[in-house]
């Protein structure tokens, strides 16, 4: 579904992904782990196109997206959420959600300006699947709630459920646990094992290694830019490279 091939990416000449290449296929959960500052957060930017990389390609669904604008990567079919909430406070859980949605709406500005029917049932079917997200997520019944008003956990979740309104191929979720307690990242993952059984592909990137292991079919290490390793869970937490840059103290299962 998509293949990263030799991405690279510098900041002032410093290197923050160097010939990076990995493979995620359609259905699965790929988690990319590492150190804090080996370039996950430069990588999934690149594929949503928040940054262009400087050299390689992101193959998706056929072409070529590397370099390709943010809103038209999104049109394309990839979502994502932000490691710091992006949540518009002010705005209601509905609304966050509908702004997932917005970039279809907004085709035909003759019709907006008239108030044409089709547009009206436009608005009604965008209504719609952004009240199923909100569902699919456990927030349904909060949709009229200024964002604001929601707990950090549920934001969380409106991050998850604005990644997921209208069916894209591929969600990339950074961070999706970060600052959640213990019952809360449970309950997440089991939402991400839900969303694998329902054949959603999604790329993850994440610090919390018990949620790693317990969801990812595809683990894929960076470390200093450069990938050191990809492979089962498994796989790489047997792999002394990355227990060497990474996992550290953890230790491999036997
Ligand atoms: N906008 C930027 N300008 C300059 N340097 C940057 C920028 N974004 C990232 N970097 C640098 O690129 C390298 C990779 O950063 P990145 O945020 O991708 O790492 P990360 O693996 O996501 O780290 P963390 O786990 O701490 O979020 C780091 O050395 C970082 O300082």
């Amino acid at each position: 579904m998509l293949r990263l091939e030799r991405i690279s990416k510098n900041f002032g000449g410093l290197p923050a992904l160097q010939e990076v290449s990995c493979e995620i296929a359609g259905g699965s959960v790929t988690a990319l782990i590492g150190p804090n500052g080996a370039g996950k957060s430069t990588l999934i930017n690149c594929i949503s196109g928040i940054l262009a990389p400087d050299q390689g390609a992101i193959r998706f669904s056929g072409q070529d997206i590397a370099g390709r604008p943010a809103h038209e990567i999104a049109r394309l079919g990839i979502g994502r959420t932000f490691q710091n909430l992006k949540v518009f406070p002010r705005m209601t859980v509905l609304e966050n959600v509908l702004c997932g949605l917005t970039l279809e709406a907004g085709k035909s500005w003759i019709s907006a300006m008239l108030r044409l029917p089709s547009l009206r049932h436009r608005e009604r079917h965008l209504r719609l699947q952004a009240l199923e997200a909100l569902d699919r997520f456990g927030l349904a019944d909060k949709a009229g709630w200024p964002a604001q008003a929601l707990a950090y956990g549920d934001r969380k979740r409106l991050e998850l459920a604005r990644a997921f309104v209208g069916d894209p191929l591929l969600v990339l979720l950074d961070e999706p646990v970060a600052g959640l307690n213990a019952e809360e990242t449970a309950q997440i993952g089991l939402e991400i094992q839900k969303l694998r059984s329902e054949g959603d592909t999604l790329l993850l990137v994440e610090h919390d290694m018990d949620l790693v292991m317990s969801v990812a079919d595809q683990v894929v290490v960076l470390d200093g830019g450069r990938c050191i390793a990809q492979g089962t869970p498994q796989e790489v937490q047997r792999n002394p490279l990355v227990l060497e840059a990474y996992l550290g103290s953890m230790e491999p299962t036997a």
